[in-house]
């Protein structure tokens, strides 16, 4: 069951704990990110667009924190017939359970490898395409370097990765408006002041954004040719890096 309208954060929390994948968070995910990431159900639908134009035949493509698989379901849907293996990796052993499950029901379950795994300790296989769909924020930001590093060396010539991001921005006052904005965002989708504070509590120190020159130096230090920004509303963005 992951078809429920999030409501972790509706009633006061005596003490509002750390924001984990578990559970609680599997059976309500999809209304959540939909409601939370500002153009989230676009980012899914344009990384099959990605993988059609740029998987390799025959080559592995990477979904690395996938969650329910979202983003493996729509590069295995826009790569038929071409080969490809798609490994999808999380180390939530609640989102690994439920991704099976969906993935099967879409009858890819042939094509594709669900890993429960760390993707900060992972060694990659060559690949053309590597999805990092606002997983890298939630890994500790001393690991993040090594991570893109290997990353990038796994990737073929010409193949991808596509990173998402929510951001923060340098300048203060800028900050504060895209924070606002995104805020408002989740207002509009129902969400109360008290359901974004508390969820805002529980991702301190859980969810650490970096900024936009942070994610592109990492990337062009790590070797990828060409660094574009394809998505951005308010603080979250996508980045498409070409090796
Ligand atoms: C915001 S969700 C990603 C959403 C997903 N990529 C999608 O497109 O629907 C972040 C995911 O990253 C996973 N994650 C966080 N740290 C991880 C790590 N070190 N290794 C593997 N997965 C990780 C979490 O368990 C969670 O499922
Ligand atoms: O809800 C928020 O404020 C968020 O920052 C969104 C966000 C994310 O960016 O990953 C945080 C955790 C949940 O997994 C879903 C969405």
């Amino acid at each position: 069951m992951s078809d429920q309208q999030d409501r972790i954060y509706a009633t006061a929390h005596q003490q509002v704990t750390r924001f984990s994948f578990d559970d609680t968070v599997v059976r309500v995910f999809p209304d959540m990110i939909r409601r939370s990431v500002p153009g989230y159900p676009t980012i899914i639908d344009m990384i099959g667009v990605l993988a059609a134009r740029y998987a390799q035949p025959d080559t592995c493509l990477y979904d690395l924190g996938c969650s329910l698989g979202a983003a493996t379901t729509a590069m295995a849907t826009l790569t038929a017939d071409q080969g490809n293996r798609l490994i999808a990796v999380d180390n939530s052993a609640a989102m690994i359970r439920q991704a099976g499950t969906l993935i099967a029901e879409t009858g890819q379950s042939e094509r594709v490898s669900l890993l429960e795994g760390d993707v900060a300790s992972m060694d990659f296989e060559p690949c053309s395409m590597a999805v990092l769909n606002f997983t890298l924020q939630f890994i500790a930001p001393d690991k993040r370097d090594a991570l893109i590093q290997r990353l990038a060396d796994a990737t073929l010539p010409g193949g991808i990765l596509v990173l998402s991001e929510k951001i923060r921005f340098a300048d203060d006052a800028e900050n504060a408006l895209q924070t606002e904005l995104h805020h408002a965002f989740k207002r509009n989708n129902g969400y109360s002041d008290l359901e974004i504070s508390q969820k805002r509590t529980a991702l301190e120190n859980v969810l650490i954004p970096e900024t936009l020159a942070d994610h592109e130096a990492r990337l062009r230090q790590a070797g990828y040719r060409e660094i574009h920004v394809w998505f951005r509303c308010f603080n979250f963005i996508s980045l498409l890096a070409v090796r």
